[in-house]
């Protein structure tokens, strides 16, 4: 199925999740067009990483639909969402610790090979033809982040900041439709913010991102579109401009009331 630019690739309805006494998510919408960048912003335990779980394959909401492409996705599991272009990052990184960082990235353009999900790390049901692509491919995503002359090394030998560069590598390797990206600011230093910002706007224009992020002037500076979720609902939606705007939005934050007191 193709998609068009007015259509949205990805549509979340009525997306609740509960905890068991706890509803983390509360009839969440999102919706996420080819190309742009959507920010996912709210106070700690407002849901962001819920909705993220949801989303990726991770986690089955309690109730709501997902729709990718028009139309249900086939399998919810997180490597068959991959394949259908479906890629994210973690906060944690999640890098395997005893494999190069060639071959981490290698497993992250796996959706394009013939062989079965992490044939790579088994061996199995894959060409040699497949081996050496995907590590070509692999390559030129580290070429991308500018991260190549660490393709041999252990991801733990390498600063964190470098690391990370690895992990967007993978989940870009495979060329995905929808980039999610879990807190990516976590842990750099300011100028590694700004050449990460320059980055986010530049996948923003090959594929969908959508950010978590608590690093609040990354997000007013690469997003075009913001959801404000604040204990599992949402309550804003709009430009950078419109949000910071939102008197909702700072209350939620500052947690304080109409009358401006906690
Ligand atoms: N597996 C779980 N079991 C029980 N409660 C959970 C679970 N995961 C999340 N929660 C709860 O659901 C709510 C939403 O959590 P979530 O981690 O999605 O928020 P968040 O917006 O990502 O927060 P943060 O910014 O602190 O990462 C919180 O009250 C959290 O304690």
């Amino acid at each position: 199925m193709t998609t068009t630019a007015t259509e949205h690739l990805l549509t979340a309805e009525g997306i609740t999740v509960r905890f068991g006494g706890l509803t983390a998510l509360d009839d969440v919408d999102l919706r996420v067009r080819p190309g742009g960048v959507t920010g996912l912003i709210g106070p700690n335990g407002a849901g962001k990483t819920t909705l993220f779980n949801v989303l990726s394959g991770v986690l089955r909401p309690t109730s709501g639909t997902i729709t990718w492409k028009g139309a249900p996705p086939s399998n919810r599991r997180t490597h068959h969402l991959a394949r259908a272009g479906i890629a994210r990052t973690f906060q944690g990184l999640n890098l395997f610790p005893l494999m190069t960082v060639l071959d981490n990235v290698a497993v992250g353009a796996d959706r394009l090979a013939r062989g079965g999900p992490l044939s790579l790390l088994t061996g199995l049901g894959r060409h040699h033809r497949d081996e050496r692509e995907l590590r070509e491919r692999a390559m030129a995503a580290l070429e991308r982040f500018g991260v190549a002359d660490t393709a041999y090394r252990l991801p733990g030998t390498l600063p964190y900041g470098v690391q990370k560069q690895v992990a967007l590598a993978r989940a870009c390797v495979g060329d995905p439709e929808l980039l999610l990206l879990d807190e990516p600011a976590g842990g750099l230093s300011g100028g590694q913010i700004g050449d990460l910002a320059a980055q986010i706007r530049e996948l923003g224009r090959d594929m969908a991102v959508v950010l978590v992020e608590h690093h609040m002037d990354l997000v007013m500076e690469v997003c075009d579109h913001i959801v404000v979720l604040n204990f599992g609902r949402v309550i804003s939606t709009g430009t950078p401009d419109e949000v910071r705007a939102d008197p909702e939005v700072t209350r939620a934050y500052l947690g304080t009331t109409d009358d401006g007191n906690e």
